[in-house]
């Protein structure tokens, strides 16, 4: 599998905000959002096993595997086994392009999956049949960068009622203010949520 980096840090996203994490970045991503802030995910990666893997991972109890898109390693089902072997609680960011009912159904198990809004430019690549393998316990995060995308997402979870939570962030995962207005006035079953790590350490790669 090809992995870009690991570190410890605050889960800065979603759900489990403010969890002390331990990350996994895989390497490879098949989409190019135009707002990526993890470009440098995109290609390149260490060829690394599960096992070399598993001996880099700490005792932290709370692992997010993101990336780049991890769907894409084909041993991703061997290390979230193993992962969870080992009593780890995952989150699995997945940028819902690529199926994601090769994840096993697990109480341990998150799964975080971006439904792409029209400025990512990648919103022809939501895959809706991926839609019926979210349950209560996931989320679905909307990445908001402007009116059409916060209508965009409006609609989309009017004409998919799902069980999973709903997630609205901004585009650089600070300025929230015009998102929370709108969820407010038209009463959204909907959590506004920044992205954390960016409030505590700014814009940048490996926190
Ligand atoms: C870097 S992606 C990796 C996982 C997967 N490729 C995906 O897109 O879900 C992890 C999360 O960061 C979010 N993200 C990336 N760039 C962002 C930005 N500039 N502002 C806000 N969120 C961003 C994505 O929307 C996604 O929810
Ligand atoms: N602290 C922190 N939390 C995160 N949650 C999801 C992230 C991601 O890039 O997938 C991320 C990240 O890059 N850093
Ligand atoms: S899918 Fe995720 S990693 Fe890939 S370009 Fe979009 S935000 Fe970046
Ligand atoms: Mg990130």
């Amino acid at each position: 599998m090809k992995i870009c980096e690991y570190f410890g840090s605050i889960q800065g996203e979603g759900i489990t905000i403010g969890i002390p994490t331990y990350f996994i970045r895989t390497a490879g991503c098949n989409l190019r959002c135009e707002w990526c802030d993890t470009a440098y995910a995109w290609e390149g990666g260490m060829e690394t096993s599960v096992d070399e893997i598993m001996e880099i991972v700490d005792d932290t109890e709370n692992v997010c595997v993101t990336g780049g898109e991890p769907l894409l390693q084909k041993d991703m089902p061997e290390l979230i086994d193993r992962l969870l072997e080992a009593g780890k609680r995952i989150v699995i960011e997945t940028n819902g392009s690529k199926d994601i009912s090769v994840i096993p159904k697990n109480d341990n198990i998150i799964i975080s999956m971006d439904v792409k809004c029209p400025s990512s430019g990648m919103s022809d690549k939501n895959l809706s049949s991926n839609l019926r393998y979210l349950g209560k316990k996931d989320q679905i995060k909307f990445v908001i960068g402007n009116h059409v995308d916060l209508n965009y997402a409006i609609r989309f979870i009017r004409e998919n009622p799902v069980d999973a939570n709903i997630i609205f962030g901004a585009v650089g995962g600070m300025d929230l203010l015009h998102i929370a207005e709108e969820v407010i006035n038209r009463k959204l079953n909907v959590r506004v949520l920044p992205q954390l790590h960016k409030i505590i350490w700014g814009d940048k790669g490996s926190v």
